[in-house]
């Protein structure tokens, strides 16, 4: 499981709140990633006290972590969420930028296809402005051409290399991923809609107009945004 900066007891906090929230009988999106880990494995406590739920898994990460929590797994095919949990590795106000973990095109779906999306995070991901590069899933062939659309648009793209494998990240879809620095992002949307239009880009990490609510740990409680 890939970790980031900030503190373990402020995830494990936006986690857990998160968690509390969720209802007997629900359909759980699970997020991927360090925090929404602390979020499935409190669900599984959860279950474990009688809690009745299914989760729907946005990656082989998150599915596993759930498994091994005792919480029992169905498809969109099957239902659509209630509600998902999921972090971010920035949140500009109700923006996000997502797929640190190479995960966001799964994410996209199945946050978006929720009733309510709940962003989970520490201190470290907010910020005035989107700054982040903004990863992008493409198809093996498409890197070359995506990368000079991305110089097109003001970006410069570097492919994602992997950490214990020779070469880049493939991701559990089987595509590449290349992260985009644009700078400040003064309009994600509409850099969202133009990332989208270019061929041969499954996913951008750019969640705008998704999330409901925003719980963001401290060492000492957790603060709650809703929309
Ligand atoms: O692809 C991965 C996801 O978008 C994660 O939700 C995001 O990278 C945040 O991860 P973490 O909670 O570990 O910082």
């Amino acid at each position: 499981m890939k970790t980031t900066g900030g503190s373990e007891a402020a995830k494990r906090a936006a986690g857990e709140r998160a968690a509390e929230l969720v209802e007997d009988g629900a359909v759980v999106g699970l997020g991927t990633g360090s925090t929404a880990a602390h979020a499935i494995r409190a669900l599984g406590e959860r279950v474990g006290q009688g809690l009745d739920l299914r989760g729907i898994p946005t990656s082989y990460g998150s599915a596993d972590l759930a498994r091994e929590a005792g919480i029992e797994l169905v498809t969109l095919d099957d239902a659509l969420p209630d509600v998902t949990i999921d972090g971010a590795d920035q949140i500009a106000g109700f923006d996000l930028i997502k797929g640190g973990g190479a995960a966001h095109t799964r994410e996209k779906l199945v946050d978006s296809a929720a009733k309510r999306f709940v962003v989970v995070a520490d201190p470290s991901k907010e910020v005035e402005s989107l700054d982040h590069p903004v990863p992008l899933e493409v198809l093996p062939s498409a890197r070359e051409p995506v990368s000079r659309a991305v110089a097109g648009l003001g970006g410069e793209a570097e492919l994602r290399g992997a950490e214990r494998k020779d070469g880049p990240v493939v991701t559990d879809n089987g595509n590449l991923v290349l992260d985009c620095d644009f700078g400040r992002i003064e309009s994600p949307a509409e850099l969202g809609d133009e990332l989208s239009a270019i061929p041969g880009v499954l996913e951008h990490g750019l969640f705008v107009g998704l999330a409901d609510d925003v719980l963001v740990g401290t060492d000492g409680g957790v603060e709650e945004r809703r929309r």
